[in-house]
């Protein structure tokens, strides 16, 4: 109603000239002279208008008879043409000229003309047509139809003119869209943490917890039409039509919360992880893509469900804290590969993450022993105006084994070649490593990390070590020397990096420690590692101490136990963490989220304890990171639209997570 009023009222309508005439006419009343003069101003104005729509319809009628095909005109033909035609502005998309077929087609016979192509299909675009394509993507709605729109830009005395033809494909469609809700996907689903569960079980109670989840999970898929089958101990095979997978997906796949509630007489918990493929072109790759969703939801820490499809990887659940799962195996069997590739290398190059800290340099540190002692050259790829561990490479630097160890991005470039051995520590996004460059230029990757898996990581990488059970990338390269190098081989310096690294993750050994911490931790401690010296690489400054402070004093309940901070100041990102690491001490609190300026960017830190799952909530602002502990940052982002944004994400994670306990 409103757009057809508007519509009235714009002048070349005439409705317009209309209530000109009436205003002209009224002013009749006040003055003659006045009134006469509109009258005329009007009559002039409507006259002009008549003969520029008549000027524009001779000039889009020329436009139909001259376009010629090999030759002869072909208006008739268009005219008559079964295939539906029009011809509108290129600017508005108000239809000048349409064909007997498209007036069919359209229902609006002579309506048609002066209509916009949006009031007859909303989702009509020009900007194909403007990038010079020649279809439209995709199918266009109109009415109860679909259509293949082709066409073309034609330059005409009346402005810019588009020619479009439409070619039904409603059946096509239907049937296209039939064929993908019935098409098969195929996941893989493994209890996480079968010999737990089992342990000092009795047969009967080993018996019950199986069927236990064998009918929950039966009980979720009973109302679909899946195929569900046990092939291993501790595994099963899924098969669902893509439509009852979304049903399934939209309630959030209840059935890692059911089975949540198994528990074994130690108290342990069962859960479970869920790895989808779908939209493989066969059914082999999807197969082969819920292999790879089922690596990355372990990856993650198990408890949740991960969809890979052609192009993306989607998350669902992972709210509970990791378990730890490893074994030594693992270690023995990348040590020696790491062994095998560093000694047929030319040369090796350690890389970390971006604004590297003292894990990623301690971790790097390790494996400069395992390459010295192999009689490599070796490098650390660090830059050195951005790191949070310039006291450790400052201590390294001192050692004469680490003359020119430490290299920039720029310098390893023109010192790589097609040999060289890269081994990435404490990362696996290729947009977080400290050269991505570098990342690319070398096809010999090995890499060695503690963090969950997000979206994109570093694929085809020669050999990984991918343990998000442990403490930091530190714990898992001194577990590796052990294999690597004898143990009087490492420099004092080198365990003394590494303990400092394990140190920084743990937050003194006061979170995500295991056993293995422990024992990699004694093993550092043998190899020469004094404690009180890697203490001392944790002391804060006067000013860090004051910044943390000013930090913490801004800090408010988001409410959830949730505590949030911010300032507009650009402030050190040491401060800024140990900020977040300290707000969590306060009782009641769950999560504590820091944010501050970092240039034109906003940076965040979260922290968090138990339920809460501060990777996930950080994964919404495009961060990443841990359960515990995770970071984003907020590309040219003002201090308000961040307060705005981080506010919403938390709101948004909570919202999801009571939508899932339901
Ligand atoms: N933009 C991001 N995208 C993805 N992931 C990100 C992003 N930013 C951060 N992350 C990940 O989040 C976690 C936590 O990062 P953080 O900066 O909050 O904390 C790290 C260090 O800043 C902090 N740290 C370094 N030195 C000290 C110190 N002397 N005292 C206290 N704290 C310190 O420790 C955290 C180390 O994290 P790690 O690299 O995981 O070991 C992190 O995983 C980022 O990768
Ligand atoms: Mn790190």
């Amino acid at each position: 109603m409103k757009k057809k009023f508007q519509k009235a009222l714009q002048p070349g309508q005439t409705w317009f000239y209309l209530l000109f005439l009436l205003f002209a006419a009224g002013g009749l009343y006040f003055s003659l002279w006045y009134g006469a003069a509109g009258i005329a101003v009007c009559g002039i104005l409507r006259l002009a208008s008549l003969r520029q729509e008549s000027e524009r319809k001779r000039q889009v009628q020329d436009l139909m008879e001259n376009i010629e095909v090999s030759g002869g005109e072909i208006k008739p033909a268009v005219t008559h043409s079964p295939l539906p035609t029009v011809v509108a502005l290129a600017t508005t998309g108000e239809i000048v000229w349409a064909n007997e077929a498209f007036a069919e087609i359209s229902g609006q016979f002579s309506g048609a003309r002066h209509m916009r192509m949006t009031e007859l299909a909303p989702t009509f675009e020009t900007r194909w047509l403007i990038e010079g394509k020649e279809e439209f993507p995709g199918e266009l709605r109109m009415g109860r139809r679909a259509y293949h729109v082709f066409g073309s830009m034609i330059p005409s005395g009346a402005g810019q003119m588009m020619m479009l033809y439409f070619i039904d494909c409603t059946e096509y469609v239907r049937l296209r869209d039939a064929a993908e809700t019935r098409h098969p996907a195929l996941a893989i689903i493994a209890i996480d943490n079968y010999e737990e569960l089992m342990k000092n079980a009795t047969d009967s109670e080993k018996s019950a917890i199986l069927a236990d989840i064998d009918r929950r999970l039966s009980e979720w898929t009973r109302d679909s039409s899946a195929v569900l089958r046990k092939y291993d101990r501790d595994k099963y095979i899924f098969i669902i039509e893509n439509a009852e997978l979304d049903k399934l997906a939209a309630r959030k796949f209840a059935v890692l919360q059911e089975v949540r509630d198994i528990r074994n007489h130690e108290g342990v918990l069962a859960t479970l992880s869920i790895g989808i493929g779908r939209d493989g072109e066969t059914l082999a790759e999807s197969y082969q893509y819920a292999g790879l969703a089922i690596d990355m939801a372990l990856s993650r820490g198990g408890d949740q469900a991960v969809i890979k499809n052609r192009y993306t990887f989607e998350f669902y659940g992972g709210l509970s804290e990791e378990v730890e799962k490893r074994t030594k195996v693992k270690s023995r069997v990348v040590a020696n590969a790491l062994s095998q590739l560093i000694r047929d290398s030319s040369q090796v190059l350690v890389m970390g993450h971006k604004n590297s800290d003292m894990d990623a340099i301690g971790a790097a540190a390790g494996m400069v022993c395992a390459a010295r002692v192999k009689g490599k050259p070796v490098h650390i790829v660090v830059d050195q105006q951005h790191t949070m561990a310039s006291d450790l490479i400052e201590r390294l630097e001192s050692l004469p084994e680490y003359k020119d160890v430490f290299i920039s991005a720029e310098d390893a470039m023109i010192m790589c070649d097609f040999n060289t051995l890269l081994i990435v520590v404490d990362v696996n996004r290729p947009g977080y490593v400290e050269s991505e460059a570098l990342l690319q230029s070398i096809n010999k990757v090995a890499v060695i990390d503690h963090h969950r898996r997000a979206a994109d990581y570093i694929e085809n990488a020669v050999v990984s070590l991918h343990e998000p059970y442990a403490s930091s990338a530190s714990e898992l390269v001194s577990e590796l020397l052990q294999y690597l190098v004898p143990n009087n081989d490492i420099l004092t310096g080198e365990a003394e990096a590494m303990l400092a690294g394990i140190y920084l993750d743990t937050k003194g050994y006061s979170t995500r420690t295991g056993v293995r911490t422990f024992e990699a931790a004694a093993y550092l401690r043998r190899a020469g590692a004094e404690v009180s010296d890697v203490k001392r690489l944790f002391q804060s400054s006067f000013d860090q101490y004051m910044e943390r402070q000013k930090i913490i004093s801004s800090a408010r309940n988001c409410g959830q136990g949730v505590i949030f901070a911010l300032t507009d100041q650009e402030i050190d990102r040491i401060a800024a963490a140990q900020a977040a690491d300290e707000l969590l001490s306060i009782i009641g609190t769950r999560a504590s989220v820091v944010a501050f300026r970092s240039g034109v960017d906003m940076a965040v830190s979260a922290r968090a304890s138990g339920q809460v799952n501060v990777q996930l909530l950080m994964e919404r602002l495009g961060g990443g990171g841990n359960h515990s502990a995770a970071g984003a940052q907020l590309k040219n982002t003002t201090p308000e639209e961040a307060d705005r944004m981080i506010t919403e994400a938390i709101h948004g994670y909570f919202a999801d997570q009571e939508s899932e306990a339901q």
